[in-house]
Formats: C-alpha cells, sequence, structure tokens
C-alpha cells in the first residue's frame, strides 16, 4: 500500500514532514500540504532541539519527544541517537518514572496493545489488531512494580514503551518489529482506582489460578500471532516475575529484565571492579539489600559466574548474604520465600548494619526500591574492612537510588566504586572527578535482543547473560576505569550493543539454540542490520 497525502504525513514511519522534496511532494500528493521551503533532516533535528531545549522541565521534555516519536520516528531516533547522554535520562529512568505516574492525564495518542481481563478468551485477537504484522520484540508489564515506585496499574505501560525505544535507540532494532503491550488485571493502588482521570481497570488485582491461566493464554496468544517475538518481561512484582519465568524461559522465547538484564548489568560492574580490588568475582563477598527477584536475580548469575572460577555452589552461595526489611535474611527465619531459600544465612537473625559487621563484605548491592537506606555509618564500615568497597546503588529512578554518588564518594572518603542504576552526574571531591557508572540494565537488554533476533536463537539461557557481561566488562577502557566508572561510556551503546549481540548468538550457538550455524561474517551482519533513522 502506498501511503499518500495526509495519510503519509500523519504516518510517524514513513513522514519527513518538511523534509520532503518537491518530487515527492507531486509523487505523493503532497502538494498544497506543506511550507514551501523543502528542510532537511539535521535543520528537522535543529529545531526539534531548540524546543526541547526550550523547555524546563523534564517531563515537558519527556512529552515534547514522545509526540515528536508520534509524528517523525525518524527524527526522534537521530536526536536520540546524536545525543544519547542527554536524551536517554528523558526517555527512560529517572524521567520515565514521573510519566508513569502522570500517564493517564498526560494520555494523547494510543501507542501498543492493552489486553484486559474483560479481552480473556480473546487474547490473539487483540494482539491481532496491532498493524505491523513482523513483530519480534515485545515488552509486556502488568503494572505492578514500576521501577521502585510500586504499583502503577496501567500508568505503567510507559515503561514498555520506553524500553522498546531504548531497543531501537541503543541496539538498532527497527522500531517496526516492536509492540509494548501492558496487560491491566487491576491495581491495589487505592489513589489510582479513584482518580477520575485514570484508564485502567479499577478493581483489586486479579491473582492466583486466575492470574496463571490469563497470562498462559497471553504468553500461547504470542506464540500464535507474532511466532517470531521474543517476550520480555517487565516489571512484574517479584512473586508474578519469577513465576513467569520459571514457567516460560524453557517453553518459549522470552527472559525478564529485571532479573536477568539487572543479573547481567551488575555481573559485568563487579567484573570491571575486579580490574580496581585486582580480586576475582570468587574472591568477593556480596551483602544486597533487597531480596526481591532482581536481588536475587544477580544472586543466582553470580552463583553460576563464582563456579565457573572453580569453587562449589555451596561455597558461592555462602558468600551471599541477602537482606529485607526484617533485617538479615537467616535460615531459623519462619518464613523465606523460595527464591530467598537458597541464600538464607546460617547466622543469627540481626540487622543489616550489624549483618555487615559481621558479615564483612567486600560489594554492598542495594536493590531495593528504597531510598536512603545505604548509610554513612554503613560506607565508613564497608571502608574499615576493605581497600576498596564497591557500592551498588541499583534501585530506580535517582530518587530511590540506595544512596547517591556523592554520598558514596563523600562517606568513604573517594575509596567506593559506585555505579547505580539511574543516572547520577559526575562528582567532583577533594580535586578529583569521580565518574559514576550507570549500572542500568539498558546496557545489556538491547545487545541481548539484537543478537537474539538476528541469530534467530530460540531460547535465552543463563550462559548468554554471563556472555553479554564479560562482553559488556571487556568495553570498558582503562581510562573509564581510572575515573572509577564500571561502564562504557553511552556515546559508544550501539557498538557496545553489537559486540553483545555477537557474544550472545556465539553463546546461544553453542547451546544448540540457533536454526543454522552463525555465517562467518555475523559480526558485520549485525552492524549491517542496525537500523539506521537517516532519510
Ligand atoms: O528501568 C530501569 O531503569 C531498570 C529496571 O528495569 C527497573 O528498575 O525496573
Ligand atoms: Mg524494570
Amino acid at each position: 500500500m502506498k501511503l499518500t497525502g495526509l495519510d503519509l504525513l500523519t504516518n510517524p514511519r514513513f513522514n519527513k514532514g518538511t523534509a520532503f522534496t518537491l518530487q515527492e511532494r507531486e509523487d505523493y500528493g503532497l502538494t498544497g500540504l506543506l511550507p514551501p521551503v523543502v528542510s532537511t533532516q539535521e535543520q528537522q533535528m535543529q529545531r526539534s532541539l531548540l524546543n526541547l531545549r526550550n523547555k524546563t522541565r523534564h517531563i515537558d521534555k519527556y512529552l515534547f519527544l514522545t509526540a515528536l516519536q508520534k509524528r517523525n520516528e525518524r527524527v526522534f531516533y537521530r536526536i536520540l541517537l546524536e545525543n544519547i547522554e542527554e536524551m536517554m535520562p528523558l526517555v527512560y529512568t529517572p524521567t520515565v518514572g514521573q510519566a508513569c505516574q502522570e500517564f493517564a492525564i498526560n494520555f494523547r495518542e494510543t501507542h501498543g496493545c492493552y489486553i484486559s481481563w474483560q479481552d480473556r478468551g480473546n487474547i490473539a485477537n487483540a494482539l491481532g489488531n496491532w498493524p505491523e504484522k513482523d513483530v519480534r520484540l515485545i515488552v509486556v508489564s502488568d503494572g505492578e512494580r514500576i521501577l521502585g515506585l510500586g504499583d502503577l496499574g496501567s500508568n505503567g505501560m510507559g515503561i514498555p514503551i520506553g524500553k522498546l525505544t531504548l531497543y531501537c535507540a541503543c541496539a538498532g532494532i527497527d522500531p517496526a518489529h516492536c509492540l509494548p503491550i501492558m496487560v491491566d488485571l487491576g491495581t491495589e493502588n487505592e489513589a489510582l482506582r479513584t482518580d477520575p482521570f485514570y484508564l485502567g481497570v479499577r478493581e483489586g488485582r486479579i491473582r492466583g489460578e486466575a492470574y496463571d491461566a490469563f497470562m498462559a493464554e497471553f504468553c500461547q496468544a504470542v506464540q500464535d500471532v507474532f511466532p517470531q517475538a521474543l517476550l520480555q518481561f517487565e516489571d512484574f512484582a517479584t512473586p508474578n516475575a519469577i513465576a513467569l519465568l520459571e514457567r516460560y524461559r524453557d517453553k518459549q522465547l522470552c527472559f525478564n529484565d529485571d532479573i536477568q538484564g539487572t543479573a547481567s548489568v551488575a555481573l559485568a560492574g563487579l567484573l570491571a571492579a575486579t580490574r580496581i580490588n585486582g580480586k576475582r568475582i570468587s574472591d568477593m563477598r556480596f551483602m544486597f539489600l533487597g531480596a526481591g527477584s532482581a536481588a536475587t536475580g544477580i544472586g543466582e548469575l553470580l552463583v553460576k559466574a563464582m563456579q565457573r572460577e572453580g569453587i562449589s555452589e555451596t561455597q558461592a552461595r555462602s558468600q551471599l548474604v541477602f537482606n529485607d526489611s526484617k533485617g538479615l535474611i537467616v535460615r531459623s527465619r519462619d518464613q523465606l520465600t523460595d527464591h530467598a531459600r537458597p541464600f538464607a544465612a546460617d547466622l543469627p537473625a540481626m540487622d543489616a548494619a550489624a549483618a555487615l559487621e559481621a558479615f564483612k563484605p567486600d560489594v554492598l548491592i542495594g536493590a531495593s526500591g528504597r531510598p536512603g537506606i545505604i548509610t554513612e555509618s554503613m560506607v565508613k564500615a564497608l571502608c574499615a574492612i576493605h581497600q576498596r568497597p564497591a557500592i551498588f546503588a541499583l534501585s530506580n529512578p535517582t530518587a530511590n537510588a540506595e544512596c547517591t554518588a556523592k554520598q558514596a564518594y563523600e562517606w568513604s572518603d573517594g575509596k567506593a566504586i559506585f555505579a547505580s542504576g539511574s543516572p547520577f552526574s559526575a562528582v567532583e571531591y577533594k580535586g578529583t572527578t569521580f565518574i559514576p557508572g550507570q549500572g542500568n540494565n539498558a546496557y545489556i537488554f538491547p545487545g541481548l535482543g539484537l543478537g537474539v533476533l538476528l541469530s534467530g536463537a530460540t531460547r535465552i539461557n543463563d550462559d548468554m547473560l554471563i556472555s553479554a557481561a564479560e562482553c559488556l566488562a571487556a568495553c570498558v577502557e582503562q581510562t573509564q576505569i581510572d575515573a572509577g566508572c564500571l561502564y562504557p561510556p553511552l556515546t559508544d551503546i550501539r557498538e557496545v550493543s553489537a559486540k553483545i549481540a555477537v557474544a550472545v548468538a556465539k553463546t546461544a550457538e553453542k547451546a544448540g539454540y540457533l536454526p543454522a550455524p552463525l555465517a562467518l561474517d555475523f559480526a558485520d551482519h549485525v552492524r549491517a542490520q542496525q537500523y539506521d533513522p537517516k532519510y
């Protein structure tokens, strides 16, 4: 179908706006519909950037960019690609957190699929209404644990949209292949249920067997309607996140980004940290604040990575401890969740501060969603034990980080190796500039997805996540490490993602997940396939 006239001008994928040449205007029935001057794409970008930078509130910048994405996709992505450090915090964390909180009030055009309880029995039909037929990548959320912000119901749709935007910008996946989905099975957020503008189901969440049956129909519908698609679970609350991953990881092409993507990016940061503290992963002890699916997901991948270095699983597990709101998770606890049980410490019950003194970790990892729980006295205690302790404050958005970059550097007198989930600016301390690395899964999932899509891998396993982490860690230049930064600069993200894609595909091949051997020039193929938003 050849689009013409207003249909073309209102189609964000093909619209070039004032950049349509006079010949194109004639060919596509656009004559008279545009001002006479023909712009270049560069001029269009400059115009948009000027407008964007005139706005002061981040949420207004987010809304401007979202509108641009819906008007002219190629200008949008070129702006992202060529200004990635400025744009990432606007289209993703931290601004995407506020965008979700205000999703309903700011709702303009629909994007993606909304599948709710009333669609049960009919989910495949609903998915079939999506206009793109060649969907390869789906990000789905049920909105119950949006970043560290809790249950945002269907307002959480900002997350699947934002994650897919990053796939396109960071890895170069074609936007035509991407589908964001909100499965709306209610919300426990009372404020939302009584908010007159809320657009989701105003009931308590469906739970138990009904939930499982609904998700089973959903996953089957994805396979039926989009048989080639990789399904990414995002921001589900811990019990459902773990159960869905366990149920589907061996049955269909899927992964959970909060569990597996976060684990891989944390492992990458820890591998990079070994270049500073001179240890091996299996030499280190790790204490977690938080015991949700992200925390134990990191724990499980770390155990695998430690075993690869030659220690036993039992030994590896004994080098990890977890804390939740009740303190250290110990074996004598009455109620242990299934995912935390394998990590329960053989120690008496105590609070996190005491656990830190008793366990003497090299690394403190915050994955709790609770801002400020890494305290000055904890950081000082860590520094009394180790020369260069690592502190990862992974909760998102920035305001939910367990401590700030500045606190970590100041409290540790510049000794802490720090990384955070959401971005922090560089910190000047006693004449040294520290660059905090952003240990965000955005470094992993785009490249992982690209590798899976282009290789035709049928499953995602832990070895692929470890390969992605090793590859990411190897991308960090020594100059970055010297500035205390454990991740490569975002400006390299496309090339980093291409490298991760190749590493992941090779590991998938070893696992027997590929339909055919990788071509010798697969690495070139990856780069040639990366989406280019230039006209
Ligand atoms: O979105 C992010 O920045 C990382 C993430 O998956 C989460 O916090 O749930
Ligand atoms: Mg997430």
